[in-house]
């Protein structure tokens, strides 16, 4: 895994210019007498892996919730680029896409249609009109088991654009195939393609590690870098510790609604409080006595 670059660590400027990226800035949400996030401020800029960590209940889906719009601040402010990030169904106008646990993705399609419903404009149902023997297996060099020939289907944009993101992920072959056909790893990729055929500048990933095998985990982990070297920032909630350690540039420790812990990987995994909060070690006692 590439190393992240030392600007990846620097924070954005607190003045003049509004900082490029994701700014989170005291947020606090209370669901009734419940304050689930409290206070929390997070920053992803650009070409960033930004990590949110934290035990069961901590408040991590709660804050990837108020950046995703589906859920309203009690206090504080979401911005990308220094403009305010409006309900979930403007982000991906704003250049935002996400993943979620769970996948969403659509049963009735196609892999390739289930992509292209990604591309910016379309809709469930209309993702790329039908098409019979498009042009999967020919752009590839190879065949997805349909017959050649006989592109009858309309190869309209959305069509080229999830075609292209599905190769470049390597399930080009599976184009054709109903994604309920997959199995749940690349079910997953099915997931991540459709968030990033949007080409997003900010790209939220819920739990993308669960449920996936070591191998599964470190091609994910490449293509996460892959997406932030091209300047994408992306902002990850996950509970796979060595994933996160692997791939973040920087790691935010959530316990109890509130930030206990922010810095590097390296940093943040040596830090006492998050070995007790989150790790489920003691923490290193202050006198050097071994534990
Ligand atoms: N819609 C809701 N209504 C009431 N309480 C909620 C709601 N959503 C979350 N909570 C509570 O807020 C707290 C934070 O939950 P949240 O799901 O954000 O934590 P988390 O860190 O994502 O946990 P996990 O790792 O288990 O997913 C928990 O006490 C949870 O029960």
């Amino acid at each position: 895994m590439s190393p992240a670059s030392p600007a990846a660590h620097a924070p954005g400027p607190r003045t003049g210019q509004p900082a490029a990226g994701l700014a989170v800035r005291g947020l606090t949400v209370r669901f009734g007498g419940l304050t689930a996030v409290e206070d929390v401020d997070l920053d992803v800029a650009p070409g960033q892996v930004v990590a949110l960590i934290g035990p069961n209940g901590a408040g991590k889906t709660t804050v990837f919730n108020a950046v995703c719009g589906l859920v309203r601040p009690t206090a504080g402010t979401v911005t990308l680029d220094g403009r305010p990030l409006g309900p979930t169904a403007g982000l991906v106008h704003r250049g935002v896409a996400r993943t979620l646990q769970g996948l969403g993705t659509f049963p009735g399609l196609t892999v390739l249609e289930n992509v292209a419903v990604g591309v910016p404009g379309r809709v469930p149902g209309h993702a790329t009109g039908r098409t019979t023997g498009h042009v999967t297996g020919r752009k590839a060099g190879r065949t997805t088991g349909r017959s050649t020939g006989q592109e009858t289907g309309r190869r309209d944009d959305a069509h080229e654009r999830a075609w292209a993101q599905l190769v470049a992920l390597g399930l080009g072959g599976r184009a054709d195939q109903p994604v309920t056909s997959l199995p749940y790893a690349e079910r997953a990729t099915v997931a991540l393609a459709r968030a990033l055929v949007a080409r997003p500048r900010l790209l939220l990933l819920d739990e993308p590690a669960g449920g996936l095998g070591h191998d599964d985990i470190a091609a994910l982990g490449r293509v996460v870098r892959d997406v932030a070297a091209a300047g994408t920032g992306v902002l990850l909630v996950e509970h796979h510790v060595d994933f996160v350690m692997g791939v973040s540039d920087h790691v935010v420790v959530l316990d109890f609604g509130r930030v206990i812990a922010a810095g590097p990987p390296e940093q943040v995994r040596r830090d006492p409080h998050v070995e007790e909060a989150y790790l489920g070690l003691p923490a290193t006692p202050r006198d050097g006595t071994p534990r």
